[in-house]
């Protein structure tokens, strides 16, 4: 092999000069009539390049000897025939269509040569440059949801482990069989056995996402309770949460006698609504078993696992009703991206909202119960169509918007009171809190709305980077990343059709910008939505908005809009519920608060 060009016959190309650099390959066709154009020919792919970067590969492989066809779409003949029988071996890698860039499209790049020894040593040469990509995942643990969405989760599965199986990524498959399972399974999961795995995936929707979130979390994320202000009823509590990881979940929890004794993982109560709370055995270790490693390992010398941490990843193959987290985190709704991005490694972190709910309902005992929230946590409104759409679960995704109708037109708003911690910005987002329902009752817009910033791939408010490195409009703009030093609580009280906190843009097929266009995957805030009581017309102007890409419905006069770290809420009622990332969540008291890039995901930010 040659690095500095040697010649392979290109399918559908012809000759061309191959050579090898430090970050892939590159290729020129040697007859001057085969243009360019045919690197776009070549089978299943819209469009080749003629460079290979090794970070786009994801596997090699020898074939047997076959034909290699010369240019498709020129006249000329290379070598003096159209198609020849050779030694060939393949390149698998990604390309993107040419009207987007976000989908990732698998491509195929055969090379032949006469000689067998040189295709051998290709493949070689290039396994061994692909190994040294060293953010991609060797093993992973698949959890598939097979009624999830419109009953998918398994076909979307066939059709993308293809792929894991060509890149020699060993995956762990596990159909669900009912709610809870995957939080069951990896609750009980040993750290020593999770620490086998490089990640897990969820071949589902948000729902199915948030439980194995949830099932790792749950005793692996040693945290503080989220901040609380004066007023609130556990003020104060705000101290470390004990590490209870040793001990069993059905172990009994804090009572009100003792708030600020804290564990990170959740209630023994059963709650019928709550499938995380399943009651039914773990079939985690049972599983596993069959993946146990051969060498004898030490219980004490392996590392407890904790989040944050920068080695373990989630996925996500989209099956679902919604995949606003796929959507929100990819820029786009298909299993074979998200494949793809997992099988190549890309890394992206994702803050998370840890919900502690303090009591289920105003006449319950307090009893701490925390769980996580990747995209979305909401009250009324948002609550209330997860309710109601249980009961519709025949119609399929159709449910949400039938629910959601029902829901619109009894038009309940909720009397809460919320607090806020007030980020520098917070005055730019929104109307003043201090709304009276007259006020409200007026739609303007306001003048100042803030500069929209958008996540996207290699987001440097993500990434953390300073302004000082910066020096576009949009970055110069951008001062409400940094937390305010001396934050200070905000008040607002009222009756409410929804309260609802995004944690990332959330969007979704109805919601092409989201919820919040411009929410960030990793800056550390939380987009706290109060959405007051107002007329049904307006209400449903505000709602239309969202269908709408470019427009702002958050505009509203009756729309608070407050970029926060961490939120109170409290309802003197029992009247509605929770939706976290989908899930219901009974709870009249709860505090927020967004933690900062607590898990990583195979992703790369969405290309929009
Ligand atoms: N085998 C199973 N049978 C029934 N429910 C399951 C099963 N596996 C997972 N679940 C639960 O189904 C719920 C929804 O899952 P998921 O989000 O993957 O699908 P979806 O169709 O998008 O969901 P939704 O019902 O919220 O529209 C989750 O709470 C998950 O825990």
């Amino acid at each position: 092999m040659q690095s500095d060009g040697e010649v392979l016959f290109l399918d559908g190309v012809g000759e061309v000069a191959v050579a090898v650099g430090d970050e892939g390959l590159s290729f020129q066709p040697l007859h001057q009539e085969v243009s360019s154009s045919c690197l776009s020919s070549i089978r299943m792919q819209p469009k080749l390049e003629n460079k290979l970067k090794f970070s786009d590969v994801y596997a090699v492989e020898l074939l047997d000897v076959g034909p290699l066809y010369g240019p498709w779409n020129t006249k000329a003949v290379v070598q003096g025939k159209r198609n020849t029988e050779m030694n060939r071996f393949v390149i698998h890698s990604i390309t993107r269509s040419r009207k987007r860039p976000s989908p990732w499209v698998p491509c195929e790049y055969i090379f032949g040569h006469k000689d067998l020894r040189t295709c051998k040593t290709w493949v070689e040469h290039m396994n061994v440059c692909i190994s040294k990509e060293q953010d991609r995942p060797k093993n992973l643990m698949v959890f598939v949801h097979p009624l999830c969405g419109k009953g998918t989760g398994c076909k979307n599965w066939e059709t993308v482990a293809p792929l894991f199986e060509r890149a020699k990524v060993k995956t762990k498959v596990i159909v669900t069989e009912r709610a809870g399972h995957a939080y069951d399974t990896l609750v009980s999961l040993s750290d020593k056995d999770l620490k086998k795995f490089d990640g897990i995936i969820a071949v589902g929707g948000d729902g199915l996402f948030n439980e194995i979130l949830n099932g790792l979390l749950s005793t692996r994320h040693i945290n503080s309770y989220p901040p609380t202000p004066e007023g609130f009823g556990y003020f104060g509590s705000n101290m470390k949460c004990q590490d209870h990881r040793n001990n069993d979940l059905s172990n009994s929890m804090s009572t009100g006698d003792d708030a600020n004794a804290i564990f990170s993982g959740s209630s023994n109560t059963p709650d019928d609504h709550e499938p995380l709370l399943s009651i039914a055995p773990s079939t985690g270790l049972e599983i596993l078993s069959s993946n146990s490693s051969d060498e004898p390992c030490n219980e004490v010398q392996v590392p407890l696992v904790s989040f944050p941490n920068n080695w373990f990843r989630l996925g996500i193959i989209p099956s679902g009703s919604t995949d606003a987290i796929v959507l929100s985190t990819t820029g786009e709704r298909d299993p074979m991206t998200s494949a793809l991005l997992i099988i190549l490694g890309r890394r992206i972190s994702l803050d998370i909202a840890q919900v502690v709910r303090w009591k289920s309902s105003p006449s319950a005992e307090i009893l701490p119960t925390v769980r996580y929230a990747a995209s979305f946590a909401g009250y009324g409104f948002y609550g209330e169509v997860i309710r109601e759409s249980e009961k519709y679960r025949w119609m399929g995704p159709a449910r949400y918007d039938f629910s959601g109708t029902m829901v619109f037109l009894k038009h309940r708003s909720y009397e809460a009171q919320v607090a806020f911690l007030e980020n520098g910005n917070t005055n730019s987002l929104t109307a003043s809190a201090e709304n009276n329902a007259s006020a409200v009752q007026t739609l303007q817009y306001h003048q100042n709305r803030h500069h929209k910033i958008i996540c996207r791939t290699n987001c440097f408010i993500c990434k953390g980077s300073s302004a000082s490195e910066h020096n576009s409009e949009d970055d110069l703009l951008d001062s409400s990343r940094t937390p305010c030093e001396n934050p200070k609580w905000v008040w607002s009280k009222g009756r409410f059709l929804s309260v609802g906190a995004a944690v990332i843009s959330c969007r979704n097929e109805r919601a092409p910008d989201g919820l919040v266009a411009d929410a960030h995957l990793s800056d550390g805030f939380l987009h706290l939505l109060l959405i007051r009581d107002c007329p049904l017309p307006f209400y449903l102007w505000h709602l239309t908005q969202f269908t709408k890409k470019g427009s702002d419905p958050l505009s509203f006069k009756f729309v608070e809009h407050h970029k926060t770290e961490a939120f109170t809420f409290i309802s003197p009622h029992d009247e509605s519920v929770w939706n976290l990332d989908g899930e219901l969540f009974q709870a009249s008291e709860v505090s927020v608060q967004a933690c900062r890039g607590l898990v990583n995901l195979f992703a790369a930010g969405p290309e929009v």
